[in-house]
């Protein structure tokens, strides 16, 4: 009895003082959040478990941010106090977006690396890079061999990929160098594993440096290659710049290899996984389109397009044997193969003896600061939502596609705007009457209904050039084009966190990260976020895509009385042909609002995983797997790790899953930690009133927060700090721009007269049902607010 109130007291007295601790040090101003017990808080599916209810503000220096967004967390020894966000649970951060505390910094600081080290870093760098350099030039000796054939459905790949450029070139090989480098002052042990994942290397500058960009006065419009967005870093979010990551990378030597499973055994191939896990199977969406697919589509081509490695003189690497036969001896296999291996009794594959799935891995991009470390894979695209993929990233490709008088070139067919025609070698198909369409990224034809959007938007611009033109006559070519960009390029942005976002996310995330437009100007630009992309996002979220793509589109005439033409997707893909049929674009948008679009889960459609790109082949290639591939080769993390990262409790045994994916994924993964994250993020049940699991969504809505917080040029913000602002006027105007409005004011208007307005809602919401083209419901801009006194 005595001891049982002995302990009684000391459980009694630890509780006081740890309550005590808890307000006065770690949680200063508890105010309302004691009097709630949330100890257990419920989001979508998943319970987040606090120990402490949350803080109502944060400690000392510590700021009040979506787990996501603080990295640190995941490590062993953070301190981290749970906090109220926006009618959620965020966590305090002292690193904020980094994953070491300032005072790890400084201890790293105090073992600098020697002189010496860095020199022989250096020689040992550029003796590899020779060696690598000279052994895959001589691989074209072997060209018939070691490069794609045109016919293959690898050809399609490279088409969807490349962005060979010289510049990409050099970079790359400076990417190269500099991790080479790495690699070698660690093998002599000068910087530790350690300080290498956390990215402690800043101070060590590698063997290549790129001069940075200059940056003349503040100009109005954004630059073309991204460029200057900020002045203090100006590299940020340029093209040609790295993916930045949200945890350390899983490389399997901690700088470029290919990670294995955790018993250090191969992972699984990733056709296996594809082959397993990601089936055929139609669950149609019961509210959303399929625009709202293909817009993602024109959002991802955007801002993220891989640089992947090519042969010197610009052709797709090889890296199967006879297309896919089997894989090529290794002494015939480029640096950057790194092919996906297929299973004699693959169900499919076997049935045409292929073994072997063409993949080349994606370059990399040197750190702006000359810094040595892990790689980081290229963009080849802007970060920015700016619409590059329509106006292109570099002053050649923007002035191949204007034309005088302010506008875009355009192909006059038979009166009807259509992108300038291209050669054919952008095209698929070489059969007589095969049209291919410029863009500002080459693949613009990648499938029919991107194509359609290119060519809204290009009528867009033209639109809009003209009618600036007329109100303005003062001004002449150059201001016409450039004012025209800078209004498209906010309607874009406004279309996305207006209209796309909010159905992706569900009203919960985009309130906790406060994405949606505000009343008038925004203050949220801050100087200090990079809006760069997240290898997490582009090698893994943003494809979440993938999944909700539908393996036939219903082409619509309501003329002939509904479905006109049921087109299997491979057909048109690098095969827009089609587009130069007079009723054609009518009818796919048609289609593109009235069909429903798939829902994330873990479905692909065949189109994409066995036919994409097949040509005249009986089989294409697996999309799902080269998917699983591609987060290998940017070293994202496992599974697992994002799970932590966004607050929820990893998976230790298969059964956790539901009964559908527990065996499966019991079949190929050895152990719950090896499951890839674009696997196990389709797997997941959507958030509240969204279309995306939690992991996902909160990976997407931490991109497009620093989309936004880290643009200087982002439409919504406010002259004191964007050298482009729009007056309150203006900006009134073009927050009244939907999709709706663009795709009536762009429609060949031969079959199509009426629209949804909610343009990535299907017709049948109530609610949505088609208005005139003409109807108030879908509202325009008022471009006479453009007109300069
Ligand atoms: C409509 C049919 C589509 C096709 C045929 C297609 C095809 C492809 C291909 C071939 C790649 C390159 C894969 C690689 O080598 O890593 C890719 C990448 C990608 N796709 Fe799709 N895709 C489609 C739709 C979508 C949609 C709807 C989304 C998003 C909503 C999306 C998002 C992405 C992203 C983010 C990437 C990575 C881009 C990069 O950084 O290289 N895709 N897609
Ligand atoms: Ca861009």
């Amino acid at each position: 009895m005595c001891l049982y109130n002995s302990v009684l007291r000391l459980f009694v007295y630890n509780s006081v003082l740890r309550l005590f601790v808890y307000v006065v040090v770690v949680c200063p101003v508890l105010l309302s959040a004691l009097a709630r017990d949330s100890s257990v808080v419920t989001h979508g599916q998943e319970h987040y478990h606090t120990k402490d209810p949350p803080c109502a503000s944060c400690p000392r220096l510590g700021r009040c941010v979506p787990k996501v967004q603080c990295p640190a967390h995941v490590r062993s020894r953070s301190y981290n106090p749970a906090c109220h966000l926006e009618g959620s649970v965020g966590i305090c951060c002292f690193t904020f977006r980094e994953h070491a505390a300032e005072s790890d910094h400084s201890a790293r600081a105090s073992t600098a690396i020697s002189a010496d080290d860095v020199k022989a870093s250096h020689q040992k760098s550029r003796q590899t890079l020779a060696q690598w350099m000279s052994i895959a030039g001589k691989l074209l000796e072997h060209s018939a061999r070691t490069l794609v054939n045109r016919t293959s459905p690898s050809y399609g790949h490279h088409l969807s990929v490349v962005t060979h450029d010289a510049r990409a070139a050099t970079l790359g090989q400076g990417g190269l160098l500099n991790l080479f480098a790495a690699q070698e002052l660690k093998a002599r042990q000068a910087i530790s594993d350690d300080e290498l994942a956390l990215g402690f290397t800043e101070h060590t500058d590698g063997p290549f440096c790129l001069p940075p960009p200059t940056c003349s006065s503040p100009s109005r419009y954004r630059s073309i290659g991204g460029e200057c967005n900020n002045p203090t870093h100006s590299t940020w979010g340029a093209i040609h710049t790295g993916f930045e990551r949200l945890l350390p990378p899983d490389y399997s030597d901690g700088t470029w290899a290919m990670r294995t499973a955790k018993s250090g055994l191969p992972l699984p191939s990733a056709r296996r996984v594809s082959s397993t896990l990601l089936l055929d199977g139609s669950h149609p969406s019961s509210a959303h389109n399929l625009m709202f697919m293909q817009f993602g589509q024109f959002i991802a081509h955007d801002i993220s397009a891989g640089v992947v490695f090519t042969a010197d003189n610009g052709s797709a690497i090889s890296c199967c044997a006879n297309d896919g036969e089997d894989l090529l001896p290794s002494e015939l296999q480029h640096f950057a193969c790194a092919p996906i291996e297929v299973a004699p009794d693959d169900l499919f594959y076997g049935q045409f003896q292929r073994k072997c799935i063409n993949f080349v891995r994606t370059q990399i991009a040197p750190a702006d600061d000359c810094s040595v470390g892990y790689a980081k894979q290229m963009n080849g695209a802007t970060h920015y939502p700016d619409l590059s993929h329509l106006y292109g990233s570099s002053e050649e490709k923007l002035s191949s596609l204007r034309e005088a008088g302010g506008l875009l070139r355009t192909f006059n067919d038979f009166g009807r705007e259509l992108p300038p025609l291209t050669e054919r070698k952008e095209c698929l198909s070489m059969k007589e009457g095969a049209a291919c369409f410029e863009s500002g990224d080459a693949h613009g034809n990648q499938i029919i209904s991107l194509t359609v959007l290119h060519t809204i938007f290009t009528r867009e611009h033209n639109r809009v050039a003209r009618e600036l033109s007329a109100l303005n006559p003062g001004w002449d070519e150059d201001t016409v084009f450039w004012e025209t960009r800078r209004i498209l390029q906010a309607v874009f942005q406004h279309i996305i966190y207006n209209e796309w976002l909010p159905l992706l996310l569900g009203p919960q995330i985009i309130k906790t990260f406060q994405l949606l437009p505000s009343e008038g100007y925004s203050s949220s630009y801050d100087p200090h976020v990079n809006p760069s992309l997240s290898a997490e996002f582009s090698a893994a979220a943003m494809r979440f895509g993938h999944s909700t793509v539908d393996g036939r589109l219903m082409i619509q005439s309501p003329k002939m009385g509904g479905v006109y033409e049921s087109i299997s997707i491979p057909e048109v893909m690098f095969q827009p042909a089609r587009m130069r049929l007079r009723h054609f674009m009518d009818r796919l948008l048609i289609g593109l609002s009235h069909q429903a679009m798939q829902t994330v889960d873990p479905f692909v459609t065949e189109g994409l995983s066995r036919y994409m790109f097949h040509g005249g082949n009986p089989y294409g290639v697996d999309l799902a797997a080269i998917n699983i591939q591609r987060g290998r080769d940017h070293g994202l993390n496992t599974y697992n790790q994002y799970r932590r990262l966004v607050g929820l409790e990893p998976y230790t045994e298969f059964q956790q899953f539901a009964p559908s994916a527990a065996q499966r994924l019991s079949s190929v993964y050895e152990r719950p930690d090896d499951i890839d994250l674009w696997v196990g993020g389709l797997l997941e049940e959507p958030v509240d009133h969204g279309i995306l699991g939690p992991t996902f969504a909160n990976i997407i809505a931490d991109q497009f927060d620093r989309l936004k917080k880290g643009d200087r040029f982002f439409y919504e913000h406010e002259p004191g700090v964007n050298p482009g602002a729009f007056t309150t006027v203006q900006l009134l105007e073009i927050k009244k721009v939907t999709l709706s409005r663009l795709i009536c004011d762009n429609r060949d208007g031969v079959e199509l007269s009426s629209q949804s307005p909610a343009a990535f809602l299907r017709p049948d919401v109530p609610g949505n049902e088609p208005v005139p083209c003409e109807s108030p419901r879908i509202l325009s801009m008022d471009l006479s607010k453009f007109k300069e006194n």
